[in-house]
């Protein structure tokens, strides 16, 4: 643990100051690619005005013989695309892979000053960010950045869920943490094999009703994420980073996606991984506020004046504690509404109705 004093202290001569504060930049969908395929890599100029997020894959998901390609391929495309204000992360093969050091070399150095986030792959703790911390202040020295690159790590490994906390609060580059429940099952020996999701075995059932314990007795399914999931939002919420749903792998279930989702952005997650162009629109709807609600929560903060003491609106009491909710949704509209501006006209609206 480094000493409070030194934490903002650049971890290499020349490397850029780190970020005091992490951006909440709209992120509601990342979207994964893989630059070695030309099909999906055709669609990155496309995709750039749709997503917030655009993220190069190279690690899982991507073949063995292909991972230099693909490195290569996220070099070329992001040279030659404008992003815009989409922001263009990437994800690196895991650390103790044969890739990984050439990933982190050549991006950094070819394309540092595009790339806004590194996705790190099967982090176990705070060790394996403080790895990849002080290599990045090197090659951004080295590469004379100005912009310090951010770090998001994947939860999905049991000792990675027991360190959570401190994977976090690891270094001022941490931007975020995503959910990643397919090596997350396999570390924890869960008997699923689906990437993400439910499972109709994972239930709670209501007491018999007579003698026959099958009879007139409700199943209702759970969730299995819940925990991972609302441990991964507060360990985020104290160190001030961002929470993320991950994959969602049943391509064509878009309304059990959906459901996920929607889990996922109440219970605090900003955004989710999209593995497929039929999840983008799901992810933007989902992660972007109702206007019903938007209006809802800019009428209580009207109404609230400072923000203490308590009212009633339609019948419902407001306070101190329920204002700072309706911030919470009347901020992301704000950030959003900046970057949408559908969703800017639909919020407005939605208010003025509300106020009227
Ligand atoms: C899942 C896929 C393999 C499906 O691909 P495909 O069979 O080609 O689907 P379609 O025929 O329906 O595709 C229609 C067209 O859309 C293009 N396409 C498909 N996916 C993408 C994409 N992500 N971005 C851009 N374009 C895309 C196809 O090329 C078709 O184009 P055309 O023929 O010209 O019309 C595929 O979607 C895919 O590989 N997705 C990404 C998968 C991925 O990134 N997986 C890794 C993340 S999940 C993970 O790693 C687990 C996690 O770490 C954990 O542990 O939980
Ligand atoms: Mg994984």
């Amino acid at each position: 643990m480094r000493s409070p004093k030194d934490f903002f202290a650049p971890l290499a001569v020349g490397a850029p100051d780190p970020v005091r504060e992490i951006p909440a930049l709209p992120s509601r969908m990342i979207h994964f690619f893989d630059p070695s395929n030309a099909k999906m890599a055709a669609k990155v100029p496309d995709l750039a005005k749709k997503v917030d997020v655009l993220l190069g894959n190279l690690e899982d998901a991507v073949r063995a013989d292909r991972k230099e390609a693909a490195r290569q391929g996220l070099v070329e495309i992001a040279k030659a695309t404008d992003f815009g204000s989409t922001q263009l992360w990437t994800r690196i093969n895991s650390l103790d892979s044969p890739w990984v050091l050439d990933d982190l070399i050549t991006l950094v150095t070819e394309i540092g000053d595009k790339l806004d986030v590194i996705m790190v792959p099967k982090v176990e703790g705070a060790q394996d960010i403080h790895y990849v911390d002080r290599l990045l202040a090197q090659l951004e020295a080295r590469a004379g950045l100005r912009r310090p690159l951010l770090v998001h790590a994947i939860l999905e490994t049991a000792s990675g869920v027991a360190n959570v906390e401190e994977i976090a609060g690891a270094s001022p580059r941490m931007q975020g943490i995503s959910l990643g429940p397919a090596d997350l099952a396999a570390s924890r020996r869960m008997k699923t094999t689906r990437v993400g999701g439910g499972h109709p075995g994972y239930l709670v059932r209501t007491d018999p009703v007579g003698e026959d314990l099958h009879e007139g007795r409700t199943t209702y399914q759970q969730d299995l994420w819940h925990y991972t999931v609302a441990r991964m939002v507060d360990a985020c919420a104290m160190h001030g980073i961002l929470p993320y749903y991950g994959p969602f792998g049943d391509i064509r279930d878009v309304v059990a996606c959906e459901d996920q989702f929607r889990n996922a952005f109440l219970l605090g997650c900003v955004g989710t991984w999209t593995l497929h162009p039929v999840q983008v629109d799901i992810a933007k709807r989902v992660f972007s506020p109702e206007p019903k609600d938007v209006a809802w929560a800019r009428k209580v903060i009207a109404a609230m004046g400072d923000g203490t003491g308590a009212v009633m609106i339609d019948g419902k009491m407001q306070d101190d504690a329920s204002v700072k909710q309706c911030r919470v949704v009347a901020e992301l509209a704000d950030k959003l509404a900046e970057r949408d501006p559908e969703l800017k006209q639909a919020y407005d609206e939605a208010t003025k109705e509300a106020l009227a």
